[in-house]
């Protein structure tokens, strides 16, 4: 089964799936494999890696530690080239389809596609919308783009839909990692009423309570990241997965 296929047999089993993403930088390489190993006992559906801006050497080392302590896939989220390995089940092929940055909308891509070819690793087309949140996010800033703005969700329809029409397998729709406010439900429910893959949200979703307002608004997947930093915190972690899938 390709990791794309675990990821849509998650969705039909539960309301919704949950990942986590695990930041490279936050801890160091005995307690990363440790926090991966807690996240997939709890229940989680797959493991996000990557981060905006990396500042620790260990990015490699964790990564394979941790691959090796999850039972669940783990898939690179690259937050630039430099991130491109093939110690991951697959990779979010991202394309920031929100903003007008030709290098991140195809540039990468090219200096990236036969490395990754050779590799044999899978990727998962994903047209990625970064969304206004507030604050200034690490992500809008890296990028280069203009978030697209919360308050217009027949704008972010628009972005959707041409992305799905382009082919794209998933779309992530991205208020920024520790963003003030996560992505509106209305907007969520809007590109769900007209788009038919997947929807993956994140940025700024610190309870499970929010967890579960933006899968009743229709969100196929769930991704948080900071909220579980700093602490294995099982319990939370349990209280997350329960409210994403609906149990
Ligand atoms: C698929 C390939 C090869 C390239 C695609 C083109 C690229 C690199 C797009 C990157 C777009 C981008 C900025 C993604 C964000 C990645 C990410 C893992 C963000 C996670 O959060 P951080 O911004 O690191 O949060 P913190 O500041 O909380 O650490
Ligand atoms: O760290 P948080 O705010 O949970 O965001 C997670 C993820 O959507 C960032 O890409
Ligand atoms: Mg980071």
């Amino acid at each position: 089964m390709t990791v794309y296929e675990h990821l849509l047999k998650a969705r039909e089993t539960y309301q919704a799936g949950y990942m986590v993403l695990i930041d490279p930088d936050a801890r160091p390489i005995k307690e990363t494999a440790e926090f991966a190993r807690v996240i997939s006992r709890a229940g989680a559906d797959a493991i996000l890696y990557g981060g905006s801006l990396i500042t620790d050497e260990g990015f490699t080392d964790k990564l394979i530690a941790l691959h090796e302590a999850s039972d669940i896939p783990v898939i690179l989220f690259p937050g630039s080239i430099g991130q491109v390995t093939s110690h991951v089940d697959a990779i979010l092929y991202i394309s920031v389809i929100s903003g007008r940055n030709p290098n991140l909308l195809i540039g990468e891509h090219v200096t990236t596609a036969i490395q990754i070819k050779r590799s044999g690793v899978e990727t998962i087309p994903t047209g990625y919308m970064l969304v206004e949140s507030g604050k200034v996010t690490t992500a809008e800033f890296i990028s280069g783009t203009r978030p697209l703005p919360a308050h217009k969700p027949e704008l972010a329809l628009a972005h959707a839909l041409a992305g799905e029409m382009l082919g794209f397998k998933i779309l992530y729709l991205e208020a920024g990692s520790g963003a003030e406010r996560p992505v509106p439900n209305a907007m969520i429910s809007t590109i769900k009423k007209y788009v038919r893959i997947p929807v993956i949200t994140g940025g700024g979703i610190r309870t499970p309570e929010t967890a579960r307002e933006k899968v009743l608004a229709g969100a196929d997947f769930i991704v948080t990241g900071n909220v579980l930093e700093d602490s294995n915190n099982t319990d939370l972690l349990e209280a997350f997965v329960k409210a994403v899938h609906g149990e």
